[in-house]
């Protein structure tokens, strides 16, 4: 089994808070994983380290046989990447963020036109390519952010929660990209908090708590004997079952 990432005793530190604590990963090529956890886990951190964004305190990453921060070029140009919190050049048209992203990835114009109207058109945006990318929704900047990031057909794709905020019919446009990317032999790593997702496409995933590994490996051998991935995960996570309400007994009806 060859690796796509490579993590060993990776650390960062904010101040007080440890938010990554010291994590270990093995992630297979040609899977479809989740990073998985609660709010506040570390997978935006551990994401943002993976993906040469940001610079760990200790530890190393590879991608693809690469180290991420003693070749950073290198391990660029075989990655895509949709941040959280994405950040696009909100004064170009759709069409144009494409082109100028074709052109910083050293594609050859041409080839990037293809690319870019064959994108817009699977992911639903040929009809808004010429309008500009400050005036899309969240959904829409979601799918020119996941266009941007396939345009150079990267080795591995790594997405932070690539289906918050997009609407039932685009998650699926994004869902049949996704799938099909990862049955030619490519990768992507997301992350997400929502079980049923992770569940539904995910053969590999990785349980974050605390930003430390709680779990790891292929779907049905992390789930065991749970009858979902939800439950597991909130038995990994040491999720007591509260009694939520019993404390919030003003909450509703009655005197106000
Ligand atoms: N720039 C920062 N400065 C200070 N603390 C930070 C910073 N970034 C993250 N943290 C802290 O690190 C911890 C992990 O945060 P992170 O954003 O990685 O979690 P997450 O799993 O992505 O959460 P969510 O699902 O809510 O997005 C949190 O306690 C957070 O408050």
């Amino acid at each position: 089994m060859s690796s796509a990432v490579r993590v060993h005793g990776l650390w960062k530190r904010f101040g007080q808070q440890v938010a990554v604590a010291g994590i270990d990963l093995d992630l297979p090529a040609g899977r479809f994983i989740g990073l998985v956890g609660p709010n506040g886990a570390g997978k935006t951190t551990t994401l943002s380290m993976v993906t040469g964004l940001l610079r760990p305190d200790g530890g190393t990453v590879e991608v693809v046989g690469h180290d991420v921060w003693r070749d950073p070029v290198e391990v660029k140009a075989r990655i895509g990447v949709l941040p959280e919190g994405l950040r696009l050049f909100e004064r170009l048209s759709g069409r144009e963020l494409l082109g100028y992203t074709g052109r910083l990835r050293g594609l050859p114009g041409a080839e990037v036109d293809k690319r870019a109207t064959q994108l817009l058109d699977v992911l639903d945006l040929a009809g808004a390519q010429h309008k500009l990318v400050v005036d899309y929704s969240t959904g829409m900047r979601k799918k020119i952010g996941l266009a941007a990031a396939l345009l150079h057909n990267p080795e591995v794709l790594f997405l932070d929660e690539p289906f918050e905020g997009v609407d039932p019919v685009s998650a699926q446009t994004i869902r049949g990209v996704l799938e099909r990317y990862t049955a030619s032999g490519a990768t992507v790593v997301f992350s997400s908090h929502v079980m049923e997702l992770v569940e539904s496409l995910c053969d590999w995933v990785a349980v974050l708590a605390a930003g430390r590994i709680r779990a790891h490996g292929p779907l049905e051998e992390v789930r065991g004997s749970a009858p979902s991935l939800q439950k597991a995960f909130l038995e990994l996570v040491g999720a007591r079952e509260r009694d939520a309400g019993s404390d919030l007994d003003w909450l509703g009806g009655g005197p106000r």
